[in-house]
This record gives structure tokens, C-alpha cells and sequence, in this order.
């Protein structure tokens, strides 16, 4: 349903940006809204090992709380909450807010005026220009059931508009409220009301009314999300940021290899190629598919040196041109086995490819021309460019740096070896030229730099990352792809454990961890503004048919264009 995907969206925003380890103590809010916020909030604690409890706004909110295994707390025990999640009936542009739609009122403002922070999530629909433009049910109000007939009249009398005792819809009578009170709902004429904090003065002096549903000035932030899974961050009355993920239509039918966005600011444009044989075109902006071409066998990697054309390889040992604009495709060339890697130095304007016949070939991008060939001491599995100089991982942990300004008579500049334990996955250059980041099989990253100075190499590390424990028994994933955010210099990694997480590898930090995917990250690819990150999930063989393990649903190949933004990718 997508007011479902709206309210997910909004709700898992929220928690990926504020549950963390310096979180203790949340109230939890009420609605439909909130329910997939406590899920992703379980998930959290599960995973993260958090430390959390939940404080409830109302009976459903409790159950919410047990029934997803969280600690439940009450106000009775704690006053001072980190934080409040919940849900609203509507916000305006001056973040005033209705709620008590779904019978909650009092509940829900004790728990929020306790909290530092006090957040809201929703689906678009509920943010208007003025409070009663989408919500025409009138403003809740909690009073007391031996003086309901006192206030309906008062308030009538007082601020006009009409007063109607809400009523139950499977039993006859009032509804009753957590606190066993009755709801009255005032409609309005909002054209008529210029001031809320004074309509809600008002309406909280009348006696026999316990509590209001306006939220005068409480709100810290507001994520509405779309059916498209787009997601608008309100604060203090400015849209900061607007977050989207979307889904990629017509995705892949096999594992995803690579993702890559057109370079040159024009990110508007998204290749994938596939072990299903193909490379796809999309437009990210339209949402929409554009282009398919293909090879014979899996394609292994691709690369976009500009919007109109692709290079890719793969099991058919061939490296294909293709120019979308003309739909002709050229080969280049070709390798004595597979080719793993296809990488485009745009500095060098040159094709790189590397294979499992253990050489990597530079190639002209205009025209079908090998301009040299490296013979490598094993099967390459990865590398990356950054200025004239190329990093190549091969099997056996070995790692050599290339001159690309010596393709006619190359010869490694170093031979190192990977300083993780296990197999290499990956490895991305840093932008600044002075390093690059190495991935493993077993959970783990390296930083190394380029600089054979001992006070430079002295700086290298590495460090655990995309593993969880469950029962006592770690499970430790492959970390398959590695991205480079190119103006904050940090990067993204994504694991077999379908979690992707940005780090900030100078001050050796986790920014933050995206939401689990359907299934694992084979592939991430920043576009070239650095406001966009493509997350390709799929099923990577890893636990081959003994798929019970494998994270969610394997058999999905999914493509994920999150707009990042710098809450997300800048160091802190
Ligand atoms: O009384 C109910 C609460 O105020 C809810 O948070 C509010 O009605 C929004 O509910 P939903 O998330 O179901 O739209």
C-alpha cells in the first residue's frame, strides 16, 4: 500500500538518524505510523547491542514495546527521556501539530514534553499549510467523562465550531481513552484561527478538559514520507534536506556486479551490470528504466566514462563499448579468460580491465586499441585509479601499484601484501591521492597509504565492520564493495549482511548505518555531486543453496538510490 511505504519510510528515516548508543531512554509514540519505527528500533537494539528503554504512550505502544522484545519503562520511573518517536494527524508550515486522531492525548504530551527530543513521523498527507487544510476530524480533546456535556458546550460557546463526542464504532457510547476519560472533537473553522497556542490557552482552561491534541512548539523534527519512499526532513519550520530511496524498477534478474553512476555532475543517468548477462541504463530522476545490451555470458563489472557510453566484461572474456544514444556496440578487445574488472581513469582517459588470466590491459576509450598489457602474480579481483596511480588486488592477498603513466612498459611501482588475514574483495582509492581502502572476505577493512615513508605507513589500520552476533555466535560477512564519497572524503561500505555503513576512515569513525536490504550489497556507486548513493542488493552465493541463512529474501535483485546527505557522509 503505498501510504504504508510512506509511513515506513518517515519512520525508518527518523530511527536510522536518532536510535544510537548514546540513546537510552525513548518514548514511544502511537498510530500506525510508529509500528514499523519500533520494528527498525528492535532491529537496532538487536544488532547494535543497545542498551534502551522504551516508555510508552499508550496501551498500544506498550504492547508495541513487548511484542518487538524491547525493555518496556514508565513515566512513574523516568521523566527525562533522550527522545520521543511518534506519529501525527497533521503538521503545519509554523509546526504546530494535531494528534490524538487514534484517542491518545495526554499520554502522548507527558511522554513528549519529557523528552529532549521530540520527533515526529508521518506520511506527506499530513503536512498542510494551516492545522485543519488535511485533517477535517477537528482538534481531540481528553476530558473528563461527568463533565463532557460542560466542556462541549463551553468550548462551543467560547471559540465556536461545533463539539462532537467521539463514539465507539463496535460498541455504543463514548470512546474511552488510556486514562478512561472521554474524547471530544472540536471542528473548526480554520480560517478563522490565527493563533493556536492561544486557541490551546483556552481550550486547557475549561474546566473538565484533562488535555488538548495541539502541539504548540514541541516539535524538534518532522519526516514525512511518500509512496515512493522519498522522505521530506522539516526542522524548526525549514526543509533541511529531502532523503529519498527509491527502488529501481526492472531491475537485474541475477546478482548485481556493479553499479555506476554518469560522471561529470550529471548524475541523472545509472548503469548495472548483471550475471544475468545484461548492462542496464536507468534514469535515476524519472525512476525509470531506459536501456538494456548484452553480453554473452554474466557481466562481471562495467564502468561509465560519460553519459552516451558503457564499457563491460565479463565470463564471455570480452570488453564491449556501448553507446546508448546509438545503440551500436563495439568490441574492444578481449582477455584469455574472465574479466573481473572494468574501471575508466578519467584523468588518464583510458579504459582499464583487469582478468582472471592474471593481466590487466589499458585500452583506448575511443577506439578499439589495447595500449598495454601487466602481467599480475594471480587472478585479479579488484582495482581502482586515483591520478596515475592503479591499485590491484589479486588473489593470495597480493596488492601492486601500478604508474599509469608507464602503460607501454608497465612495471609495479610496489608489491605489497593485503594486511588482512583473508581473501581481498575490494579495494577504492582514496580521493586525496594518498591512500586506499581494502576489503576482505571476513568482515574486515584496511586503510593503507600509498607512502612507503615509515611515519606515513605508521598511520595504517585496520578494523572490524559487517558482522553480527546472534546468540553468542558472531557471524562475520564479506565486506563486497567500497565507495568513496569524493568531496568529504569518507566512504561506504556494504556487506553480505545486507547493512551498509559509512565511515569516516581520517578520524576512524562510523558516521552512521544505513537500514538492512533485502539482501547483500554487491555493489555501491556514488554519483559524482556526492548527493546520491546506489546500493545494489543481492544474493552473492555466499551460503551457496543453504540459503536459510542468508539475509531476507536472496531470490530479489534490488538497485536503492538513497539521497545521501551530509548528516550522513561529512565528517563530524
Ligand atoms: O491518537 C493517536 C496518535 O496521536 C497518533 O500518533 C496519530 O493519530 C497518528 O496516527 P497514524 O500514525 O496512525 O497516522
Amino acid at each position: 500500500m503505498p501510504t504504508d511505504k510512506a509511513k515506513e519510510s518517515a519512520a525508518i528515516a527518523a530511527v536510522d538518524e536518532h536510535i544510537n548508543a548514546n540513546v537510552h531512554i525513548i518514548g514511544i509514540g502511537s498510530g500506525s505510523t510508529i509500528v514499523p519505527a519500533v520494528k527498525k528500533i528492535a532491529e537496532m537494539v538487536k544488532k547494535d547491542k543497545l542498551d534502551l528503554i522504551c516508555v510508552p504512550t499508550s496501551l498500544q505502544a506498550r504492547e508495541l514495546i513487548l511484542s518487538n522484545g524491547l525493555k518496556l519503562g514508565s513515566l512513574i520511573e523516568y521523566q527525562e527521556l533522550d527522545l520521543a518517536i511518534d506519529g501525527a494527524d497533521e503538521v503545519d508550515e509554523q509546526f504546530n501539530c494535531i494528534k490524538g486522531g487514534g484517542g491518545c492525548q495526554t499520554q502522548e504530551k507527558l511522554v513528549a514534553i519529557c523528552a529532549k527530543k521530540f520527533i515526529v513521523v508521518a506520511d506527506e498527507k499530513k503536512w498542510s499549510k494551516n492545522l485543519g487544510d488535511q485533517w477535517k476530524k477537528g482538534i481531540p480533546i481528553e476530558v473528563l467523562p461527568i463533565a463532557y456535556k460542560i466542556t462541549k458546550k463551553e468550548i462551543e460557546k467560547q471559540l465556536g465550531g461545533e463539539v462532537v463526542v467521539r463514539e465507539g464504532t463496535e460498541k455504543l457510547g463514548p470512546v474511552l481513552t488510556d486514562q478512561a476519560n472521554f474524547i471530544l472533537d472540536w471542528k473548526f473553522d480554520s480560517s478563522k484561527v490565527s493563533n493556536w497556542s492561544d486557541i490551546n490557552t483556552k481550550l486547557k482552561l475549561i474546566p473538565g478538559v484533562v488535555e488538548t491534541g495541539l502541539f504548540i512548539n514541541m516539535i524538534s523534527k518532522a519526516y514525512f514520507g511518500n509512496s515512493e519512499g522519498k522522505v521530506q526532513l522539516l526542522v524548526s519550520d525549514i526543509i533541511l534536506f529531502v532523503m529519498t530511496e527509491c527502488q529501481l524498477q526492472n531491475p537485474p534478474t541475477d546478482g548485481i556486479t556493479s553499479v555506476h553512476f554518469s560522471p561529470n555532475n550529471q548524475s541523472q543517468f545509472l548503469i548495472a551490470s548483471s550475471w544475468d548477462g545484461s548492462v542496464r541504463l536507468y534514469d535515476v530522476n524519472q525512476h525509470t528504466f531506459r536501456h538494456t545490451y548484452k553480453h554473452t555470458g554474466p557481466v562481471l563489472d562495467c564502468c561509465f566514462p560519460d553519459p552516451s557510453r558503457s564499457f563491460s566484461g565479463g565470463l564471455d572474456r570480452m570488453l564491449k563499448m556501448y553507446d546508448f544514444n546509438t545503440q551500436q556496440e563495439t568490441l574492444m578487445g578481449y582477455h584469455d579468460n574472465a574479466i573481473r574488472c572494468v574501471h575508466y581513469s578519467p584523468e588518464m582517459n583510458i579504459v582499464i580491465t583487469g582478468s582472471w588470466d592474471s593481466s590487466v590491459k589499458f585500452w583506448d576509450s575511443r577506439a578499439p586499441n589495447c595500449l598495454g598489457t601487466c602481467s599480475l602474480p594471480d587472478k585479479v579481483y579488484t582495482l581502482d585509479s586515483v591520478g596515475e596511480l592503479l591499485v590491484v588486488g589479486t588473489a593470495q592477498r597480493k596488492v601492486s601499484i601500478w604508474d599509469l603513466r608507464k602503460i607501454n612498459s608497465p612495471t609495479p611501482i610496489e608489491n605489497r601484501e593485503s594486511n588482512l588475514k583473508y581473501q581481498t574483495r575490494c579495494i577504492r582509492c582514496f580521493p586525496n591521492k594518498q591512500g586506499y581502502v581494502l576489503s576482505s572476505i571476513e568482515g574486515r577493512v584496511a586503510v593503507e597509504f600509498f607512502d612507503s615513508n615509515p611515519d606515513i605507513q605508521k598511520k595504517k589500520y585496520a578494523f572490524k565492520c559487517h558482522r553480527s552476533k546472534d546468540g553468542g555466535i558472531e557471524n562475520i560477512f564479506p565486506v563486497n564493495a567500497i565507495a568513496f564519497h569524493k568531496q568529504h572524503g569518507t566512504f561506504a561500505t556494504g556487506g553480505s549482511d545486507a547493512f551498509v555503513n559509512m565511515w569516516d576512515g581520517a578520524n576512524k569513525k562510523r558516521l552512521c548505518q544505513f537500514h538492512q536490504y533485502p539482501a547483500g550489497i554487491t555493489s555501491l556507486a556514488f554519483s559524482s555531486e556526492g548527493n546520491m548513493l546506489a546500493i545494489a542488493s543481492s544474493y552473492n552465493y555466499e551460503y551457496g543453496a543453504d540459503t536459510q541463512l542468508a539475509p531476507n529474501d536472496i531470490t530479489k535483485n534490488n538497485i536503492f538510490v538513497r539521497r545521501v546527505s551530509d548528516l550522513e557522509t561529512k565528517p563530524k
